[in-house]
């Protein structure tokens, strides 16, 4: 198994919690993402102490409670299956404080993590407030739903974004990469991808590669996995018959997403 693909494995932490996935600093190539997905039963509890990370508290479906011991917001989440295809609820949460996710209904929780230093307010991010946004032509149609981009200045290094790609379709298309540290022209964003499809049986392809082809992998991408970019170009082609979802996490040393496409594949962008 690829060292950047991740199955779902749940792992039952307390009574009504499941740990999905997990993936942190110390057993990923990361070092400004972590990223966790965690199932909770109706009035199943999770909780955590954030210490120098930050962290933005996506409610992917069902209905959850949240407090950060100060603000308490109830009720969030909009759907009970992602392909609602509407966005969802958030709280962003900042290093140095703690929060607890209660569920309503049986909901489904990604928790998106990167270092911080510099505390910031907690912050109520409504599905009203994400920025909806239709990008691409052709066969490279996708709608993003834009809960923390680098417009808003609510997190130190968070970058949190979902992305529907239809059926036949491609998208982080034609090939970009961020992996270097190097503004104006490219930022370093480091990268988790969270996929689903619908239906659940289907798969997508995604390829990571480099320019000098030190990381050149193409994994086959089920429902529920996790893809880890470190680094490199990070395409995602949708068969034919499949809608895909991902919830896709990006931090690095500055918070702006500034990308550089592929030189042998910019001309796509020129039709
Ligand atoms: O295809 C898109 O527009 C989404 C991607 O940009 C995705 O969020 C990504 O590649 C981030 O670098």
């Amino acid at each position: 198994m690829s060292k950047l693909l991740r199955k779902p494995n749940k792992n039952e932490s307390t009574q009504g919690v499941t740990i999905v996935h997990d993936v942190t600093t110390e057993n990923s190539l990361l070092k400004y993402v972590e990223f966790k997905i965690v199932d909770l039963a109706p009035g199943a509890t999770y909780a955590e102490e954030l210490a120098k990370k930050e962290c933005c508290i996506v409610a992917l479906t069902g209905k959850i409670h949240v407090t950060d011991k100060e603000a308490t917001f109830k009720n969030l989440g909009t759907r009970e299956s992602i392909f609602e295809k509407k966005p969802t609820d958030s709280v962003y949460v900042s290093n140095d404080r703690c929060f607890e996710v209660e569920a309503v209904s049986q909901a489904r929780v990604a928790l998106c993590y990167s270092p911080s230093e510099k505390q910031l307010p907690t912050k109520l991010i409504r599905a009203s407030d994400n920025g909806v946004e239709h990008r691409g032509k052709y066969n490279n149609k996708r709608m993003v739903h834009n809960i923390l981009p680098d417009s808003d200045p609510s997190a130190n290094r968070l970058l949190v974004v979902e992305v529907y790609t239809e059926s036949g379709n491609w998208s982080s298309y034609p090939p970009h990469k961020h992996d270097q540290d190097h503004l104006p022209q490219e930022s370093l964003l480091e990268e988790t991808y969270y996929h689903e499809m619908d239906p659940p049986q289907g798969f997508v392809f995604q390829r990571i590669y480099t320019d000098d082809r030190s990381i050149d992998e193409t994994m086959t991408v089920e429902n529920g996995d996790v893809v880890i970019v470190p680094g490199g170009y990070h395409p995602v082609g949708v068969p034919e018959g499949y809608t895909s979802y991902y919830l896709n996490v990006m931090a690095g040393p500055t918070r702006i997403w500034k990308f550089h496409n592929d030189p042998d594949h910019a001309w796509i962008l020129e039709r």
